[in-house]
């Protein structure tokens, strides 16, 4: 279903575990700062909001999405941490770049998900223009933050 079709920020409350003992590393991409910050507070208050303690929300910048893999990975590979949300915003630009980098950066996320067997969410907007980014970081469409937050939450009540 498209986002124009279904807000982000909503969700049903089924399968929403406890969270308080959970720890959770955020990682975010630099590029794009106003959209991703939009969603890195969209995820973390989303996680307050059903129960997180804020010492156990770890943020970790990146220089860009490309870049969130690895960074979700060094993060992973933390035994104490029990799910990683991935925040970026790739915009198509004149070339094929747009194309290589959402597909290197899903299939990657994925890999590390099943690398260490824990939940890594694709917490990553990839539109065609800013404006369609903004829609869901916080606007007609909600925020895309607030769906990875709840996505982490669901899948450690797996
Ligand atoms: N154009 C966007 C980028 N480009 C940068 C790459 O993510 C990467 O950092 C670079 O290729 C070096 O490895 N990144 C975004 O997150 N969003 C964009 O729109
Ligand atoms: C997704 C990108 O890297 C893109 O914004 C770069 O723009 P361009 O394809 O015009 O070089």
């Amino acid at each position: 279903m498209a986002s124009s079709n279904k807000n982000l920020s909503e969700y049903s409350d089924k399968n929403i575990t406890p969270i308080s003992e959970r720890k959770f590393a955020v990682v975010v991409s630099e590029w794009n700062e106003e959209v991703t910050e939009a969603l890195y507070h969209g995820a973390y208050s989303t996680l307050i909001q059903h129960g997180a303690q804020k010492e156990n929300i770890i943020r970790k910048s990146v220089p860009g999405s490309f870049e969130l893999t690895l960074g979700a990975q060094w993060m992973a590979a933390q035994d104490d941490i029990d799910a990683v949300i991935c925040i970026g915003c790739v915009v198509q630009g004149e070339t094929k770049h747009f194309d290589f980098i959402c597909d290197a950066v899903a299939h990657g996320i994925t890999n590390v998900g099943l690398k260490f067997n824990k939940p890594v969410i694709f917490g990553v907007l990839t539109p065609n223009t800013q404006k369609q980014a903004l829609d869901r970081a916080g606007g007609k469409h909600g925020n895309k933050g607030d769906e990875a937050a709840i996505t982490a939450i669901k899948m450690l009540g797996f």
